[in-house]
């Protein structure tokens, strides 16, 4: 791997530039009547590596494609790379790459065949290297090499899923869409993926990618959202996005065991009776503090607290605490 979370942050990998390379204004995106988008703001600048995160149904892919210019917006304004991505497709498509989620091959084309075609038919744009380096370094970080003979029909899923990659890096794009690049891909091809593609964010190429795996996110991402019902419900650095979020401290008693006083405390807890226990959850900004007043109150009653955790905030709980519709 090339980084690391805390090398990768954006306190210490400067992003390129503060100019912008994808934004949003008031996008909404509709099929037909119904409207998948409902009005979002979005600002990645270049050099940024973006993730766009999200439930199931959040719109995500919608906003992705409307941003890779396969469909117009219904409404608001979108600018990629300081152009309109559907009107100026011509002029944009040869700066960027994408990585769908599915991608439709000529089955019959060997894997080098199938890069080479895709390198003319893209008019890619390698930075100073030709074709032939690009291809073989993109088949070697990939593990592909061995393939670069074999007909695309022949490929394992997570193989297509990497030379779905490769094709989509190849022209060493300015500004990459990776539509969840690892889904069913083993943990050494995720990170042959990642390698890949954080030595091309190392180099200046704007990453936008949705995942369903938090980790990558928190791993690798400057900046992310978490979609929700066609909305963005929170935005930031994952250190932005923490520090809004309260650490929890959890733990069971006795049914029988009076645990309103706590709220006397200055705590605000929440109980959820179960057959023979109360289950006490605490959500607090002053996680030593809280438990501290949490275990002198257990002393002095002389309670058991069982199941008892403290629990730093995480982009997890985060991302419950959203997908169940809370305000954020
Ligand atoms: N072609 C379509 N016609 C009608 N509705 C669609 C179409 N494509 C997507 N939708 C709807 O738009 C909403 C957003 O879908 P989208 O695929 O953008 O979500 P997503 O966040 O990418 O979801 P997932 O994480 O499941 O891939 C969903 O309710 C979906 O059913």
């Amino acid at each position: 791997m090339t980084t690391t979370p805390s090398s990768q942050s954006t306190s210490t990998r400067a992003v390129e530039s503060d100019t912008i390379a994808v934004a949003a204004e008031g996008l909404r995106c509709s099929y037909g009547s119904y409207e998948a988008v409902h009005g979002i703001d979005l600002s990645i600048r270049n050099g940024e590596f973006f993730a766009l995160l999200g439930t199931n149904g959040a719109g995500k892919t919608t906003t992705m494609e409307t941003l890779e210019g396969h469909r117009p917006a219904s409404s608001g304004t979108v600018s990629v790379l300081g152009g309109d991505p559907y009107r100026d497709k011509a002029s944009i498509r040869p700066r960027i790459g994408i990585m769908l989620q599915e991608a439709g091959f000529a089955d019959d084309l060997t894997v080098e065949e199938t890069c080479r075609l895709w390198l003319r038919l893209s008019s890619a744009d390698p930075r100073g290297r030709g074709a032939a380096e690009v291809i073989a370094h993109g088949l070697d970080v990939l593990d592909l090499a061995g393939k670069a003979s074999t007909r695309v029909k022949m490929l394992s899923g997570g193989q297509r899923r990497r030379l779905d990659l490769l094709l989509a890096t190849a022209g060493e794009p300015d500004l990459l869409f990776l539509d969840e690049p690892t889904t069913g891909l083993d943990p050494e091809s995720r990170e042959r993926t990642w390698e890949l593609v954080s030595g091309l964010n190392d180099a200046g190429t704007t990453v936008v990618l949705t995942t369903h795996y938090l980790e990558e996110a928190e791993m690798y991402a400057d900046r992310l959202a978490i979609m929700h019902d066609g909305a963005i419900a929170v935005e930031g650095t994952l250190a932005d996005v923490l520090n809004r979020e309260p650490a929890v401290i959890a733990f069971e008693v006795d049914a029988a065991v009076d645990v309103l006083p706590l709220s006397a405390l200055g705590l605000a807890p929440a109980f959820t009776p179960t057959p023979s226990t109360t289950r006490v959850t605490l959500p607090t900004g002053d996680l030593q503090g809280d438990l501290w007043k949490v275990l002198s109150w257990a002393d002095t009653h002389r309670l058991h607290l069982d199941r008892l955790s403290a629990s730093e905030a995480s982009l997890a709980a985060v991302f419950r605490r959203v997908s169940v519709g809370a305000s954020a």
